[in-house]
């Protein structure tokens, strides 16, 4: 490989297909809470921001970091029991990983999630291993859909921009990809491929994805 590039995924959505488990438990905590809200709402409002963005949302005002992080980790708890019996990686993830590790390509996570989130979810699917770098919510200031995730994943692994693509499932992510710049493909767990038809590429998951297919997308030897 001539040119260094890099991949990096979003983590909800996309390593796992976990989407309707986080649905629940938002829908239960808000429920508890009397907070409004309905599958379509978090589809198009809420998928991949991060704790205190989404506090900030329900309660109309910017909520104290603490209280934020508190009330998240509550929705958090019902989420990981919920989803912890299904936990595995997205369908041609492994294999993929694999292909890409071997061929030099940098790998790295940019997730909205917080740091209890990510042990969870990279180490009951057995992946953490693969990854170079792994940006979480708790590492930036502005989370999605602001680029900051994105471009701190690529600054860590040290990989310019324009030789990085990234996968995401959320309008939110979607958008802090190609604010950040990058080639995106969209996974299409969240959204119709019809809805995503702004990103570079659409896939259901990684089993169509190949080497091939990101030197291709970013035009690279
Ligand atoms: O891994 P991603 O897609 O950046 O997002 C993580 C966040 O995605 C949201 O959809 C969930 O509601 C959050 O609870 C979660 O932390």
């Amino acid at each position: 490989m001539s040119t260094q590039i890099a991949f990096i995924f979003d983590m909800d959505g996309v390593l796992v297909d976990n989407l309707e488990f986080h649905v629940t438990a938002w829908l239960e905590f808000c429920a508890d809470k009397n907070i409004p809200l309905n599958r379509e709402e978090f589809f198009q409002n809420l998928n991949g921001k991060n704790a205190q963005d989404t506090m900030n949302y329900f309660f109309k005002r910017e909520v104290e970091p603490e209280l934020a992080h508190a009330l998240n980790e509550e929705k958090e708890v019902i989420y990981r029991s919920i989803y912890l019996p299904h936990i595995k990686p997205a369908n041609g993830l492994v294999e993929l990983l694999e292909s890409l590790k071997a061929k030099g390509v940098k790998l790295a996570v940019g997730t909205s999630a917080p740091p209890a989130n990510v042990d969870f979810t990279l180490d009951n699917a057995g992946i953490r291993h693969y990854f170079d770098e792994i940006v979480d919510a708790s590492m930036v200031k502005n989370g999605k859909p602001a680029p900051d995730i994105y471009l701190k994943a690529a600054e860590k692994l040290g990989v310019p921009i324009e030789y990085c693509v990234v996968a995401e499932d959320a309008m939110q992510g979607i958008q802090a990809g190609l604010s950040a710049g990058m080639k995106v493909i969209g996974i299409t767990t969240s959204h119709t491929a019809e809805e995503l038809a702004h990103t570079h590429l659409q896939a259901p998951d990684f089993t169509t994805i190949s080497y091939d297919t990101l030197v291709e997308l970013l035009g690279v030897e």
